[in-house]
Parts: structure tokens; sequence; C-alpha cells
């Protein structure tokens, strides 16, 4: 069907306009899932009319009776879109019709002012090295605990700098549990849920060792790897022969920033990194035996597929070369990579690299480029965590280390789920993004007043 949207036209399927109704017989409208059986729809269907309203575009379907009666399209009674014409009236809002189009695509699927920084990682990224020392991004603990717009403020400052701390925390597990929950719940791991740490090799890893560790994100070899990670130091004493307590300084590597200088001044390793697939595991604890479901293993640098990137970005002669190793492997297309989305990297969990042997050397010189730019000095951050000052990042941004270290020191903290924190952050945005009051049904977030879910429409973004 050709619809004239604004001055410009979009030709949809009329199967995908059908399946795409969300009238309350076709589609629930408090889960937001489809009740329509998608299956009943005549790939031929034609509308009966087609109306342009104001709120939008008024199609007359006709009426397919289900063949699945487990999954009627509609309940016995006639649904309030059917007309006593044995049809099926559907709306379908401008705004969703032109955030949705495919043909062609309308939407912008970035803005043109993200800044030169941002492209990378997409807006609303602010990309570090060293100099955040200067002035890290912090919240305090009251005002997480106090309301969701406490909560809110603080995921904006991780979702921004990859990272914040939290200042004035209770030094005790009990209470750096308690602030992980305001996020969302803990993720269990084989380490456990909330850890609380030393090195005592309580578990296979070199995390529980006084060793120094190198700038990497957690847990490479889930499938999913962890998405938020809190550190918060208990305590760091001297050792039980009475050696003064020394070391164990935190470091932060800013991973987007790290890939963008990457991309800047190698973009063949650049390439590499992000079509390259290696596997990693987790096998210190004989209890397990952790690898990601593609055996194959993922790249460093993983990439959100954008069609306009896509189309924007030339084949590099390395993709042309790579397109015979990944004519026969499931790599991101080689001659496009779209926006970063995550950085999956610990050179000390790389399992066997198993690479055909034209890639073995471009493998390496990509990664030794990759930790030159990770280990300079204008790129880390190292400070001292001290208790009562939590540090929260995202793992799938932001690398960590420690330098080694003296003593009895003691961590705890815990994960949360990328997805878990990307939900919450986009609940509390939608609910206070707008300024104070400002009558878009945004609630104040002020302490006693009620704080609920603003709602949803099964015409959202993203549904
Ligand atoms: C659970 N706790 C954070 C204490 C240790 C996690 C160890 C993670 C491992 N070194 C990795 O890079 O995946
Ligand atoms: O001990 C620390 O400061 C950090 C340990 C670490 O890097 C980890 O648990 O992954």
């Amino acid at each position: 069907m050709l619809i004239q949207i604004s001055s410009e036209y979009d030709l949809s399927h009329n199967i995908w306009l059908r399946d795409h109704c969300r009238c309350p017989s076709c589609y629930h409208p408090k889960t937001k899932q489809r009740l329509l059986n998608t299956f009943a729809i005549s790939p031929k269907i034609r509308p009966i009319s087609v109306e342009a309203t104001n709120e939008g575009l008024q199609i007359l379907w006709p009426l397919e009776h289900s063949s699945d009666p487990s999954h009627p399209e509609h309940s016995s009674s006639s649904s309030s879109s059917e007309s006593a014409h044995d049809s099926h009236a559907a709306l379908y809002p401008w705004k969703w019709l032109r955030m949705n189009s495919y043909a062609p695509p309308l939407h912008q699927t970035h803005s043109e002012s993200i800044t030169y920084q941002e492209e990378i990682a997409g807006p609303g990224k602010t990309l570090w090295g060293s100099g955040i020392a200067a002035h890290p991004p912090s919240v305090g603990y009251e005002e997480v605990m106090k309301d969701d717009r406490g909560v809110w403020n603080w995921l904006e400052k991780i979702s921004q700098y990859g990272f914040s701390f939290v200042d004035n925390v209770p030094p005790t597990p009990e209470a750096t549990e308690e602030l992980i929950r305001r996020i969302a719940f803990i993720r269990e791991t084989h380490y456990g849920g909330f850890w609380d740490f030393t090195s005592d090799l309580s578990h296979g890893d070199t995390a529980y060792t006084d060793l120094a560790l190198g700038a990497h994100t957690d847990t490479t070899y889930f499938t999913d790897p962890a998405g938020l990670q809190l550190f918060h130091l208990l305590s760091h004493e001297a050792s039980t022969d009475g050696a003064a307590p020394s070391g164990g300084a935190s470091l932060l590597v800013d991973g987007f920033l790290a890939a963008k200088v990457l991309k800047d001044v190698h973009p063949e390793a650049y390439d590499v990194l992000s079509t390259v697939r290696i596997s990693t595991h987790s096998a210190g604890d004989e209890n397990t035996f952790v690898s990601p479901l593609l055996k194959a293993g993922y790249p460093i640098l993983q990439h959100d597929f954008d069609p306009a990137a896509a189309a924007a970005a030339p084949i590099s002669d390395l993709d042309a070369q790579l397109q015979t190793h990944t004519a026969s492997s499931s790599h991101a297309p080689p001659h496009s990579h779209g926006k970063l989305v995550m950085v999956r990297y610990n050179n000390d969990d790389r399992s066997v690299l198993s690479l055909p042997e034209s890639l073995v050397e471009p493998f390496y010189s990509a990664l030794n480029k990759w930790h030159s730019i990770l280990t300079s000095s204008e790129g880390e951050y190292w400070q001292q965590l001290t208790p009562g000052r939590c540090l929260i990042f995202d793992n799938h941004r932001v690398l960590h280390g420690r330098s080694a270290f003296v003593g009895q020191r003691r961590l705890c903290g815990g994960y949360v789920s990328g997805d878990d924190y990307r939900s919450r952050l986009e609940v509390l945005k939608k609910r206070y993004g707008g300024s104070v009051g400002s009558g878009s049904g945004s609630v104040s977030g002020r302490v006693g007043e009620k704080e609920g879910p603003l709602p949803r429409s099964v015409w959202d973004e993203g549904l």
C-alpha cells in the first residue's frame, strides 16, 4: 500500500499493516502482546477502505477467520473494532507510521547533532581519558536511597560516562547490597550473587588473589556479559605477617574512547577487532566450565548494526579480505559496523585462538595496537577506592583493573544485568526525563509524593 506521510511516500505491505493493528482485540492493551493470529492473515489481504484522518490512517480490513481456535483472532463476542459488515477497523497513528516506515525508512536512525566524540557510541555519551580524575561523576548515597529521581540521576551519569561513584555509603555489605538493589535485582553467577571477597582464591579466578589485573571487562565468557558491576572497598589492612597494606589501586579505562582512538588511528585494526570472533572461558572452579553459546566466540568490539551506517560506510580492503572468511561464519557485515555497544575484552580469559591462518597476524597486530591504547597514560584513570565510596561501572563499556597489593583487602559488590539496567533507566527517563513538574505527566519525584509508572501506549517506540 502506498501511503503519503507528509511529503514522503511509504510503501508498506498490507500484511505488515494488518499484522500491526493494535486495537484491543488484536493487541493486549496491558501486556502489549499480540493477540491477533498473524498466520490467519491472508498474504494477499487488501483493505476494504482507507481514509486519512487527523489521528492517523484509518483502514477497514476484511475479517480473516482464525484457523487456530486456540488463539482466536477475536473473542467470540464481536470486538469493538469489527463493523457490522464483517470487517475490522484499524487506526495507525501518523507518528507511528513515520517512525516505522521501511519502504523507504523515513525515521532518522541518528540525529545529525551527534558530536564527533559521540558518534562511536551514539548520543548522550561523554568519552573520557585520565583527565576525568579532575571531576569524576558521582552522586550521594542519600540522594539515591531517597527516591527514584535520585536513582534516575545516578543511572543517567552511568549512561553518560560509563561509571559513577556513590559517596557517603555506610561501609557495610548490607548497605552496599541495598544500594545495588535500588537499580534492580542482583545478577547471580558462579561467583554467587552479592560478593564479599578477599584474596583467598575462594573462587578459581585471579580476582581472588593479590595479583595485578590489567584493564579488562568481566564475564566475557558469558553469552551476555554482566552489565553493571559495583565495587565497595570495605577494608585494606596489614597482612597476617604484619606487612603494611599497600597497592590495590583501581583502574578504569573508557573502552569507547579507546575504540574511537583505534578507529581513528588504525582503522584496519578496528575492523579486525570488530569482526574477528574470539572465545574465552572461566574454568578455575572445578564445578564450572563457562564458555559462550557461540563456540567461535564474539568480537572484542561488538556493534549494533545500523542500516544508515551500513549505507554510508565504504568497503575497506580488509573487509574485502575478510569477506572470504566471513562468508562462512556469522561475523558482522564486513562493510559496516554500526554503533559500538559492547567492549568484550579480557586477554587473560581468552581461549585458544582458532582463526584462519590469514587472520592470525592481523589479529595480533590489532590486539597490540588496542593494548597500547588501553595502557596509555592518557587513557588510564587510576584511583584508590576507600570505604564509604562505591564505584559502579558499565561492564559493556568501561574496562577495570587493579594494581598488585599487599595486605588483607576486602571488597564487596555485585553485578546487574545489562537488560535490567537499561530497563530501569528507560522507565525512569520516561518518568523524569522532562523538567521538574513539566506537566508532561512526569512525577516531581519529591519525597512522599506518590511515584508511579507513566501509562505506556501500545504505540510507544520499541514495542
Ligand atoms: C565476582 N568478582 C567480581 C569478585 C570476581 C569476578 C572475576 C571475573 C573474571 N576475572 C572475569 O574477568 O570475568
Ligand atoms: O580487586 C579489584 O579491585 C578488582 C577485581 C577485578 O578486577 C574483578 O573482580 O574483575
